[in-house]
């Protein structure tokens, strides 16, 4: 039997009902959906990991939707459970997945929504702040000062790495991975090489046209290459960023064998997901090669960190804060209400989840679409022409 857990009501005899696990930022997403005539209950229970048990007592005897977060488990049970309830849809708060079972969901009919398209340009500005950080150790200079040891400039103090002209590595070129690759090859003027399973075109032809402008103002121009393994990119770069999805082929991508093909004094990125790298062998790696750093936003066992890592220097770790920007987290949380929203109102499934700013527009009301709903296809749902 499930716990009663503690809710916030918002229009309490709309004709609808959607849950929110958790308050999202913003009151955009609780207008939108008020205004269609929903129900809106969200948890506020202070626990910030909701167990399974916790969702299905959320989701009750009658929930046409739910919009859940990252950190749950949104597999069989839950499915199973939001479809007796009468749901038909679900949106992840977050543009990752991983942690939804898209094969469950289809068997129940659950569409399942994510948040593309708010995510890019403020998840890759975290991962060019874990690079510089990183290459200018300021994490560790913040720590001196504060303890008061500072007694004068000193050759030697705090000495790190210059980025430009370096090779920046992109693992994972897809939205976010080439917005970052973008502000590193743009803003440091670092040569870009990187891996995906497509080829980057728009990054490749951004870099090829800002190389021509450095050249025509007498600069050295930056260069690009894709890339035919990752292990090039490990080999080659001096600073590596992460950026795949997570599933059964990028787990432990970055494993022991491969950090040692990277160069003793390189940095490596994470803001993927935390299983994208074996941390274990990363710990391990970090102590015996004290000029490599890592600037980590995801960890294996978030919340925890693997032993010895939170003691190393070398190390800057911080809590999954890429995404953390006012406008993206309100961003996201309209998306979520939208994807949940439009399915059960029937509207198609937006054209390109890609281009998704007429949904963020505050002046205007939004397209009758859902922006993005991952198992539209398999669901067979209608496609908006707009
Ligand atoms: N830390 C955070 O807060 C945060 C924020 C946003 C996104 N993310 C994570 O970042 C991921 C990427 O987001 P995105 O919007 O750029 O997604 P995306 O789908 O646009 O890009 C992912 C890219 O990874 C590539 N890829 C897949 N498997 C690969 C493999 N085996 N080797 C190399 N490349 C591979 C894909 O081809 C694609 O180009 C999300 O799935 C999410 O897990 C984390
Ligand atoms: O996948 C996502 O959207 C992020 O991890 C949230 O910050």
């Amino acid at each position: 039997m499930a716990k009663p857990v503690s809710i916030e009501v918002w229009n309490p005899n709309g004709k609808y009902r959607v849950v929110s696990t958790k308050p999202m930022p913003g009151t955009r997403w609780i207008n939108l959906l008020v205004q269609q005539d929903f129900r809106v209950e969200i948890c506020t229970e202070k626990k910030t990991i909701l167990s399974v048990e916790d969702i299905i007592g959320l989701i009750g005897d009658k929930c046409d939707g739910v919009i859940g977060q990252l950190t749950e488990d949104w597999g069989e049970v839950l499915f199973s459970a939001l479809s007796r309830a009468g749901g038909k849809a679900f949106s992840n708060m977050a543009v990752g997945y991983n942690n939804v079972d898209v094969n469950a969901a289809n068997k129940y009919g659950v569409a399942v929504g994510n948040t593309p398209g708010v995510l890019t340009e403020t998840t890759a500005e975290l991962a060019a702040s874990l690079s510089l950080a990183a290459a200018r150790r300021i994490v560790e200079a913040d720590e001196f000062m504060r303890a008061g040891l500072y007694d004068g400039w000193l050759p030697h103090l705090f000495v790190g790495n210059l980025l430009k002209g370096q090779t920046v590595g992109v693992i994972g070129a897809g939205r976010i991975g080439s917005a970052y690759a973008r502000m590193m090859v743009e803003g440091f003027k670092m040569n870009l090489i990187y891996f995906d399973l497509y080829q980057a075109t728009r990054l490749e032809k951004f870099v090829t046209a800002y190389a021509e402008f450095l050249k025509a103002n007498g600069e050295q121009p930056v260069t690009w290459k894709r890339a035919a393994s990752m292990d090039e990119v490990l080999q080659e770069a001096d600073l590596i960023s992460l950026h795949p999805i997570l599933d059964k082929t990028t787990y432990h991508l970055v494993n022991k064998e491969r950090l040692s093909k990277m160069k003793k004094e390189a940095i490596l990125i994470n803001c993927s997901r935390g299983p994208v790298v074996d941390e274990v062998a990363l710990v391990e790696h970090l102590r015996q090669n004290p000029m490599f750093r890592v600037g980590l936003d995801v960890f294996e066992d978030e919340p925890y960190m693997k032993p010895g890592l939170a003691e190393l220097k070398n190390a800057i770790v911080v809590p999954h804060i890429a995404s953390a920007s006012k406008w993206t987290r309100e961003g996201m949380a309209t998306l979520a209400a939208l994807n949940v929203l439009g399915k059960i109102k029937g509207y198609p499934v937006w054209f390109d989840a890609n281009k998704v700013e007429p949904f963020l527009n505050e002046n205007a009301p939004p397209p009758p679409a859902s922006p993005s709903i991952v198992n539209a296809k398999a669901l067979g749902l209608p496609v908006s022409k707009l």
